[in-house]
C-alpha cells in the first residue's frame, strides 16, 4: 500500500514538474537594466527609500529599468515589497499610451491592486469587473465638467457644511485642531453621499471609516506576520481578517434593504429599461448604489447584499485612502503661501458675487484655485508610480520590448512632476504655475482633474473616475475653509510641517500636525 502511495506521488511530481517547467509556453526573460544600490538591500530600504531608488534609476536610464526585484532573485536590488513574486519595471512614457489602452487579461490594473492590498487573503474588496463597468459607464459620465451636475454639486455642499459642522470644534478663539481627521472626514461624507446617495449617507460614512480602518490593519498584519505561502490561514485564524470580514457582512447589512427597495422602485417604473430612458427620468437615484443595482437588473443578475457591499466598499476605499491626504498638503501649502491665500479668498468673493449659488460653473470659475491644487498635486503627487499593471500574458510591445508574464510595471509619476525638462525650477511651489498654462493655446488642459500632462490620475480608459469629483468636493471644502476660518501655524513648537513621508511608493503629509483655527466675522 505504501508503495503504490509513494508510486502515486511520484509520478504526481513528475507529470507536474514536466507540465509546469518542460510543457511551458516559452517566456521571454525580463532584460532590462537594474537600479544599483549601495549598502543593505532589506525591506526597510523599501519602505523608506523607494522614491530615491526610482529616482537613481530615473537619472540613469531613459529606458525601462527594474526597480525592485523578487524576493528570490534579490542580490542587487531591493526587493519588491508591494509584492516580492513580482519584479517592479519602471518604463519611460513612451510606452504610456500603449500600457493605458492595453486590455485588461494582457496587463491588469485589477490583478496589481489585488495583490498590493492582498485581498485575496483579507477578502478586502478587489476592484472588480463590475466596478470598471458602471464607473465608466455612469460614475465618469455623471461627474464629467460638460455635463451638468448642479443637483449634485448642491448636496455635496450641504454634505460638506453638515460635515464640518460635525467634524470641526468651536472654533470663536484661537482653537488648536489636528485638521486632517476633519479634512477627511467631511471628504468622506461627501463622498458617501455620491456613493449611497441622502438617505444613507452618514451611516455609510460612520461605517466607512470604521471599515478602512480595519482594512489597513488586517493588511498590514497580513503582509507583516505571515509569509506568502501561509497567508491563506489568515482568513481562518487572524483576528484582524477576521475583523474585516466581519465588517464586510455589516456592510451587506447596511446596503441590502436599500438595494432591495431600489430593485423594486425599478421593476415598478423601469419601462424598456435603456440606459437613455433611465438617465432622463427626474426622480432617479443619481448614486452608485443605484447605477450597480440597474448594471446587476441589465444583466439579469440577482446579487448578493455581500457583492452589492464589495463593489461599494471598492469605491469607498478609493475615494476615502487620498483625499484627506491631498485636503491637508492643499491647507499646509495655503499657509505657506499667503498671498495666494488672500488671492483665492478674493477670488471667492468675486464669483460668490456672479452667482447666486455654488454650481459646477461656478466652481469651474476658480481658476486660481484650481491652479493652486494642480500645483499642490504636482509637488506631492500622493505616490512614486502611477498606471500601475501587473503582466499576464508576455507581452510585446510595438518597438520589441518584452515584459515576461508575473512583472508588475509602472510609470515613474514623482520623478516626472520634478523633471526640469517638463517643469520648468521644478522644486518650487508656483500657484499660478497652471494659470499661466492656462493661456496657452493647448491651455484647456492644464486643470487640476487633467490627465492630459499629470500622470497623478493614471491614463487611458483606466484613469482615475473619481477625479472630478475630487475637483469638485476639494474646491467645496476650502471655499468653506477659506470664507468660514483664518488659520496659521501654532506660533511656538513648529512653524512648518515635516517634509512629506516615505512609505513604500506612497507619501504622506504630517497628519499629526496641528493647525490653530478661528472662525471670521467679515
Ligand atoms: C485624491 C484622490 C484620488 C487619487 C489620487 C486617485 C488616483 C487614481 C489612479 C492613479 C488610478 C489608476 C489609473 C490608471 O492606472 O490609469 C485610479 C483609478 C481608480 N479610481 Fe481613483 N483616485 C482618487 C480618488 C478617487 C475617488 C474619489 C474615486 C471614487 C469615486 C476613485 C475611484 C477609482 C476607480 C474605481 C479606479 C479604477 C478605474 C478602472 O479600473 O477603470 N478614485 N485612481
Amino acid at each position: 500500500m505504501t508503495t503504490i502511495l509513494v508510486g502515486i506521488i511520484a509520478v504526481t511530481t513528475v507529470a507536474w514538474f514536466l507540465v509546469s517547467w518542460r510543457w511551458r509556453p516559452q517566456q521571454p526573460r525580463l532584460q532590462v537594466p537594474q537600479v544599483d544600490v549601495e549598502g543593505n538591500k532589506t525591506p526597510q530600504r523599501y519602505v523608506a527609500e523607494t522614491g530615491n531608488l526610482i529616482a537613481k534609476g530615473y537619472r540613469q536610464a531613459c529606458s525601462p529599468f527594474l526597480a525592485f526585484d523578487t524576493g528570490a532573485r534579490f542580490n542587487n536590488t531591493v526587493p519588491n515589497l508591494s509584492d516580492p513574486a513580482s519584479p517592479l519595471v519602471l518604463l519611460p512614457l513612451k510606452y504610456i499610451d500603449e500600457v493605458a489602452s492595453a486590455p485588461e487579461d494582457w496587463l491588469s490594473l485589477q490583478e496589481y491592486f489585488s495583490q498590493l492590498g492582498l485581498v485575496k487573503y483579507t477578502h478586502g474588496p478587489p476592484i472588480s469587473s463590475e466596478v470598471q463597468r458602471v464607473v465608466r459607464a455612469d460614475l465618469k459620465p455623471a461627474l464629467e465638467p460638460t455635463v451638468d451636475v448642479d443637483d449634485l454639486i448642491r448636496p455635496l455642499e450641504d454634505a460638506c457644511k453638515d460635515g464640518f459642522g460635525k467634524e470641526m470644534p468651536e472654533c470663536q478663539e484661537w482653537t488648536t485642531v489636528v485638521p486632517f481627521n476633519p479634512l477627511m472626514r467631511v471628504f468622506v461624507r461627501m463622498a458617501s453621499l455620491m456613493l449611497v446617495g441622502p438617505d444613507l449617507r452618514d451611516e455609510w460614512a460612520d461605517f466607512s471609516f470604521e471599515y478602512l480602518g480595519a482594512m489597513t490593519r488586517a493588511t498590514r498584519t497580513v503582509r507583516a506576520s505571515y509569509r506568502p505561502y501561509t497567508r491563506w490561514l489568515a482568513q481562518y485564524m487572524d483576528p484582524d481578517v477576521r475583523a474585516l470580514i466581519k465588517a464586510r457582512r455589516k456592510a451587506g447589512q447596511i446596503l441590502g434593504p436599500a438595494h432591495e427597495d431600489r430593485l423594486a422602485q425599478l421593476e415598478a417604473t423601469d419601462g424598456d429599461g435603456s440606459s437613455r430612458q433611465r438617465r432622463l427620468d427626474p426622480d432617479r437615484h443619481r448614486d452608485a448604489l443605484q447605477w450597480f443595482t440597474e448594471d446587476y437588473k441589465s444583466r439579469g443578475v440577482k446579487p448578493t447584499p455581500d457583492q452589492i457591499a464589495q463593489n461599494l466598499l471598492n469605491l469607498s476605499v478609493a475615494s476615502t485612502s487620498q483625499d484627506g491626504l491631498v485636503a491637508l498638503w492643499s491647507l499646509f501649502d495655503l499657509i505657506d503661501h499667503p498671498d495666494a491665500l488672500k488671492a483665492i479668498r478674493d477670488e471667492i468673493s468675486r464669483v460668490q458675487s456672479r452667482h447666486s449659488s455654488w454650481t459646477r460653473q461656478a466652481l469651474n470659475e476658480l481658476e486660481i484655485m484650481d491652479s493652486f491644487m494642480a500645483e499642490t498635486i504636482r509637488i506631492h503627487s500622493f505616490t512614486q508610480t502611477s498606471v500601475n499593471r501587473m503582466v499576464m500574458r508576455p507581452y510585446t510591445f510595438k518597438d520589441g520590448f518584452q515584459l515576461p508574464v508575473g512583472t508588475q510595471l509602472s510609470f515613474p509619476t514623482q520623478q516626472y512632476s520634478h523633471d526640469p525638462d517638463v517643469y520648468p525650477d521644478p522644486r518650487s511651489f508656483e500657484p499660478e504655475r497652471y494659470l499661466n498654462k492656462r493661456k496657452q493655446p493647448d491651455g484647456a488642459k492644464f486643470h487640476f482633474a487633467s490627465t492630459a500632462e499629470s500622470l497623478v490620475w493614471g491614463r487611458g480608459p483606466h484613469s482615475c473616475p473619481g477625479r472630478f469629483f475630487v475637483q469638485d468636493a476639494l474646491k467645496l471644502i476650502f471655499v468653506h475653509l477659506l470664507t468660514r476660518y483664518d488659520f496659521k501655524y501654532p506660533e511656538q513648537g513648529k512653524t512648518r510641517p515635516s517634509p512629506d513621508m516615505p512609505n513604500g511608493i506612497m507619501s504622506a503629509p504630517d497628519v499629526t500636525m496641528s493647525v490653530l483655527f478661528k472662525e471670521r466675522h467679515v
